[in-house]
């Protein structure tokens, strides 16, 4: 699909979100342990949409549910029907999640009692899963992986008959999406310690009837900051959002002032503005090991910006959609910067004249053909495969659309 911009008629943008994918999912997980739970503004993804329609598939006899690319729909449905008893599934996905690792999961899982087999590669899903009462109440675990192992462990706790305390291994990444998940927990009365190494989620078997409004995405909003700090002009208010975010992604709000960009927190929006007289930094450096999902919008938006980046704690973009790394090496560099990576960080050397026309390859990540998208707004380019972005954002080109990239 080819990108062109043109600056629009009114510099006032308004327009809404839809609901966080990571929040939808723990509650889908929550909801079905504790059915009186009543969601409300769940996300449009294509990640929400496979994980309700697996909750929802007839356990009768062995069924095989496909997750397709979904991170946390794989790794969440694996701990749920482990838990499950008399349950017989195989849990599948797409070429890439068949090289995503589960291993550290698995090996979680199988400690309290599961039983769990790979059917092609050890480590890997599919994974053929026969449900059964879990037993232990403790658990230790590498943190340095993927959050979402010890996501899955933290929603099944409260259905074990003591609960469950999780020690965690090594340094935590992705940490603000345990306590998102913490707090999810809490908000449907299941009590939570968590003491940075360890979380002890308590036993609960039933709720009080209870109704959740799902926050927007902060993640999806990132590029909405990109958009506006590439832009001479502007302001935007978006909602839903709130100050007191259960996402870690909220930080995008902190991280783009770096561009000039203000956040207002108006009731249930946000409004961007431009700060005046704003001059652009011409270095920044980031730890972004709280926030991976951020990483590629940074990325493009100081390509676009001519700002030098040193962006670190990024090694587990390496086992998300695509190695997200190497591609964004190889997709900044058709502009004529230079990129230098590592297994954990990302140096960029931004040029003063982009290459024009340049043709965007996706890799099957949602992130890339968004990240990207912004750019336009500084010169013409072509994103292939558009359509990945209903991973996680089925309208995204909508909206960019109502910001004049078409
Ligand atoms: O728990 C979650 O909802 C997520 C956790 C993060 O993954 P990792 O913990 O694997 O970094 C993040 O990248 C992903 O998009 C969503
Ligand atoms: C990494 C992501 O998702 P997941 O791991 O859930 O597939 C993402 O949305 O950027």
């Amino acid at each position: 699909m080819k990108l062109s911009f043109t600056t629009p008629k009114t510099e006032q943008f308004q327009f809404e979100i839809t609901g966080s994918k990571s929040i939808s999912n723990r509650y889908l997980i929550l909801q079905a342990l504790f059915p009186n739970l009543n969601l409300k503004g769940l996300s449009n993804s294509d990640d929400t949409q496979v994980l309700q329609k697996a909750l929802s598939a007839s356990l009768q006899e062995t069924t095989e549910i496909d997750i397709h690319h979904a991170g946390t729909a794989m790794r969440f449905s694996t701990a749920f029907f482990s838990a499950l008893p008399g349950c017989e599934v195989i849990l599948t996905g797409s070429q890439r999640m068949q090289e995503r690792p589960i291993g550290i999961l698995v090996e979680a899982l199988r400690s309290l009692g599961a039983d769990i087999q790979y059917i092609k590669n050890e480590g890997f899903p599919p994974l053929k899963i026969s449900g059964k009462p879990l037993q232990k109440e403790n658990i230790s675990i590498s943190a340095d992986v993927s959050s979402q192992y010890i996501t899955a462990l933290m929603l099944i706790a409260p259905s074990l008959k003591n609960g469950l305390t999780i020690h965690l291994e090594s340094k935590v990444t992705s940490k603000p999406y345990l306590k998102m998940t913490a707090q999810a927990l809490e908000s449907v009365g299941v009590h939570v310690e968590y003491d940075g190494n360890s979380i002890r989620v308590h036993s609960k078997t039933k709720i009080e009837p209870t109704t959740i409004s799902v926050e927007s995405d902060w993640s999806s909003v990132s590029y909405f900051y990109s958009c506006l700090a590439l832009m001479n002009a502007g302001n935007m208010n978006i909602s839903t959002f709130y100050k007191d975010s259960l996402q870690g992604d909220s930080r995008v709000a902190e991280f783009y002032q770096l561009f000039g960009i203000e956040t207002h927190f108006k009731t249930n929006f946000i409004q961007l503005s431009k700060m005046d007289n704003f001059k652009l930094p011409q270095k920044i450096e980031l730890d972004l090991n709280d926030t991976p999902d951020l990483a590629q919008t940074i990325a493009v938006s100081c390509l676009g910006l001519g700002v030098e980046c040193f962006l670190t704690g990024l090694h587990t973009l390496k086992v998300k959609e695509t190695d997200r790394l190497v591609a964004l090496k190889n997709e900044i560099e058709k502009f004529g910067a230079e990129v230098i990576i590592t297994d954990e960080s990302l140096h960029l050397k931004p040029v003063d004249e982009f290459n024009s026309e340049v043709k965007i390859e996706t890799y099957q990540d949602h992130r890339m053909a968004m990240a990207f998208a912004p750019l336009t707004v500084k010169t013409d380019l072509e994103i292939l495969n558009p359509e990945v972005v209903s991973k996680s954002f089925p309208d995204f080109w909508d909206k960019m659309r109502v910001l004049g990239i078409r």
